[in-house]
C-alpha cells in the first residue's frame, strides 16, 4: 500500500493565508505592519534563491521587509552594528541572520546578539532554554513546520513512538523538544547511533533530518509510519541537479503510511512558519493576543 503524500505547500499556503487575515487585521485595527529583516552575508547562490522565496512571500502577505546583504569578507563587528540596529528598529519584529556565515565570523555570538524577542529563528539561547523548559518562546521555524503537518495528520502526537534522525542545533535537537511537548517518546539518532535502522523502525513518527541524502530507506520504516523528511540536498542527475531528501522516497512510500515529498513538503512550511513567528513577534511585542494554530 503507498502511503498518502504529505502536502507541505498546500498546507504552507493556508498557513500563509492565516498570518495574512492576521496582518490584515493588526493593520486595520492597530495601524501595525510586522516587519522582518533578513541579514546575509556574502554571495551563496542557493541562500539568494531562498532569501528572495522569503521577500516575496513576506510582502504578498502584507508585511513589511528588508533584506541587508554584507560582503562575504565582512569583518564581524559590522555584522553585529547591523543587526544591533535592526534590534533598535521599531518597523522590524523579527531578525533572520541566514546561516552558514562565513567560517570568520562566529555565529554562536552573532545569533546571541539578535533580541530574542526578535528572534523568529528561535535560534538565540534564550529562546533554546524557554523550549526546553516548556515556557513561551520562539519555535523554530522548521520543526515547528514539521509539528503543525503531524498534529494535523495524527491529532493527539501523545504516547507515539518519535525517533528524530540528526541531532542539530537547527533541526534535531528543537524537533524532539517539541515532541517532548506533545507527549511522544522521543529518541535522537545519529551517526554514532548503534542499530540506526532497527531504532528507526520502532517509529511511529520518523524525523528525517541529517543532511544525508536518499538516507533512510523503505528497511528503516515501521509499516504506517508517518515520515517527514528535513532533507532538502541538491545532487548530480545527467548534466543538471536534482532535489532529494534525506529519504529515499520511492522506498520509504512503500511502507509509510504518510511521507512528506521532497520538494513540496518540509521546505515551504519552513517559509511558511517564518512569517507566522514574524506575526508573533509583532503581537507580543505590542501586548497583543497572538494568532491562533501559528504557535506551538
Ligand atoms: N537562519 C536561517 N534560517 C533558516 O531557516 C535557513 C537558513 N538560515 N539557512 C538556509 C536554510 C535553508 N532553508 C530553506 C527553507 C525553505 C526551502 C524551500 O522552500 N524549499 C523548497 C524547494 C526550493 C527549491 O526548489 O530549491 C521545497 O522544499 O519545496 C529551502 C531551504 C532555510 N534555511
Amino acid at each position: 500500500m503507498a502511503a498518502e503524500v504529505i502536502d507541505g505547500k498546500a498546507f504552507a499556503a493556508d498557513v500563509r493565508g492565516k498570518v495574512a487575515d492576521h496582518v490584515a487585521r493588526l493593520k486595520a485595527d492597530h495601524g501595525l505592519v510586522p516587519g522582518l529583516a533578513v541579514v546575509l552575508v556574502g554571495e551563496d547562490p542557493a541562500s539568494q534563491v531562498y532569501v528572495r522565496n522569503k521577500g516575496k512571500q513576506t510582502v504578498e502577505a502584507g508585511m513589511h521587509s528588508e533584506e541587508h546583504r554584507l560582503d562575504a569578507d565582512v569583518d564581524e563587528k559590522t555584522l553585529l552594528d547591523t543587526v544591533a540596529r535592526l534590534n533598535a528598529d521599531p518597523k522590524i519584529h523579527g531578525i533572520l541572520v541566514q546561516l552558514p556565515l562565513p567560517s570568520h565570523l562566529n555565529s554562536d555570538l552573532v545569533i546571541n546578539s539578535i533580541d530574542p524577542a526578535k528572534d523568529v529563528d528561535g535560534f538565540h539561547i534564550s529562546n533554546v532554554g524557554l523550549l526546553g523548559t516548556g515556557q513561551k518562546s520562539m519555535v523554530p521555524c522548521t520543526p515547528l513546520g514539521c509539528l503543525m503537518l503531524l498534529r494535523d495528520r495524527l491529532g493527539n502526537l501523545s504516547g507515539l513512538n518519535a525517533v528524530v534522525v540528526g541531532r542539530s542545533n537547527i533541526v534535531g535537537k528543537p524537533m524532539a523538544q517539541l515532541l517532548l511537548g506533545d507527549s511522544c517518546t522521543v529518541t535522537i539518532a545519529h551517526s554514532r547511533t548503534k542499530e540506526i535502522e532497527a531504532l528507526c523502525r520502532t517509529a511511529d513518527i520518523l524525523v528525517a533530518a541529517v543532511g544525508r541524502p536518499e538516507m533512510v530507506t523503505g528497511d528503516w520504516v515501521k509499516p504506517g509510519a508517518t515520515v517527514i523528511d528535513v532533507g532538502i540536498n541538491r545532487v548530480p542527475n545527467g548534466e543538471k541537479t536534482k532535489l532529494v531528501g534525506d529519504c529515499d522516497y520511492a522506498s520509504c512510500a512503500e511502507v509509510a503510511g504518510a511521507i512528506t515529498p521532497v520538494p513540496g513538503g518540509v521546505g515551504p512550511m519552513t517559509i511558511a512558519c517564518l512569517l507566522a513567528n514574524t506575526v508573533t513577534a509583532c503581537c507580543r511585542a505590542n501586548g497583543l493576543e497572538e494568532p491562533a494554530g501559528l504557535t506551538a
